[in-house]
């Protein structure tokens, strides 16, 4: 299946978004490489290369120009501080791999995409702990939001709040179809808030009208209702999640880099602007708030009631 992918991308690339690189010069050398394979085998891989950090796993496939990022942070990757500050880490390298054109995250778990932020990273520690983690989750978002690469979210499991903030700052999402898996920004059921940037970032993809009522009800979503309202592009079968990932991302490597990045950004950057404008307030805020007794007790609460769940 894999081999008949990449011969899907190598046709893709031979045809017309191959014309129009031409027409402006803008081959990579990736590209060269695939023009020069003859279509009747499968593309041999002949560069690929692994970064492993905890909560982490990278695989670069220098060939495709593909980076597959799995998070892996058992048992739900929940995104601590460290898993948020390896992820700038390893999207900042990436970056700057040239041939690296394109990204998909997904989760080594499958079943959990990722849980989404570590709820004990936001109670009973200091100030200047929270300052420091809201500031890696507005570094994360930032990075990944504003990405050059094409940014393709597999999700292969539930992806609550942070986790659906993820894949939203990605370009596409698909999901596995499997009604026990959930996606949304379900902040309201935790008795917290989600930050203006998350709701922008909701408000870009499915609207304003629909962002307000997932927000206020806190709404997790199945696959089939998160494809209606449109948080996700594509449903399909669980054992086809990589692969369809792979086929999409072909489509959008066809397009010239700069034409997509410079659109990209045209689109972008006004909400991201919003917030570089004010990220110190926002600090400050999330600090302040988090820090309520009340915020405290609610996210006590909503641990207490995980845990006792499972009894
Ligand atoms: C005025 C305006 C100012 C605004 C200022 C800003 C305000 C703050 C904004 C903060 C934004 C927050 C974003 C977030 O992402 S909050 C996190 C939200 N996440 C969730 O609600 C998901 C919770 N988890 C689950 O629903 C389930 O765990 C899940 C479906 C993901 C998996 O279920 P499963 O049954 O497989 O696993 P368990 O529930 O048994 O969980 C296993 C253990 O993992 C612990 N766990 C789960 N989720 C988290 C988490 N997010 N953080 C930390 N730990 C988590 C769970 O407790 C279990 O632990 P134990 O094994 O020890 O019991």
């Amino acid at each position: 299946m894999a081999l008949r992918v990449v011969s899907v991308l190598k046709r893709r690339l031979g045809g017309p978004g191959q014309k129009l690189l031409r027409s402006g010069n803008l081959l990579s050398a990736t590209q060269h490489r695939w023009e020069k394979m003859p279509s009747s085998v499968g593309f041999p891989v002949t560069s690929r290369r692994s970064f492993s950090k905890t909560a982490l796993i990278v695989d670069v496939d220098h060939n495709l120009g593909i980076a597959t990022m799995k998070m892996n942070n058992p048992p739900v990757n929940s995104l601590s501080l460290e898993l948020l500050t390896n992820f700038v880490i390893d999207l900042e390298k990436l970056e700057n791999e040239k041939r690296c054109r394109g990204l998909i995250i997904t989760s080594a778990s499958p079943k959990i995409f990722s849980a989404g932020l570590d709820i004990t990273e936001m109670y009973g520690k200091s100030s200047a702990h929270y300052a420091e983690f809201w500031k890696a989750v507005q570094e994360l978002w930032l990075k990944l939001y504003m990405s050059n690469m094409v940014v393709i979210a597999a999700i292969n499991g539930s992806s609550p709040a942070g986790g659906c903030l993820i894949s939203l700052a990605g370009d596409y999402r698909i999901m596995a179809d499997n009604p026990k898996y959930t996606i949304g920004l379900n902040e309201t059921l935790l008795g917290i808030v989600a930050p203006f940037w998350f709701k922008d970032t909701l408000v870009n993809t499915i609207g304003n009208r629909a962002s307000e009522h997932a927000l206020q009800l806190g709404l997790l979503f199945s696959p089939t209702d998160a494809l209606r309202v449109g948080i996700v592009d594509q449903v399909v079968p669980e054992d086809k999640v990589q692969d369809t990932a792979l086929n999409v991302m072909s489509r959008w490597l066809s397009i010239p880099d700069h034409a997509r990045q410079l659109t990209k950004t045209m689109m972008r950057k006004p909400t991201v602007d919003r917030l570089l404008k004010q990220r110190e307030a926002d600090i400050k805020n999330f600090v302040s708030f988090i820090s309520r007794d009340s915020i405290q007790k609610s996210l006590h609460m909503y641990m207490k009631h995980l845990k006792e769940r499972k009894e």
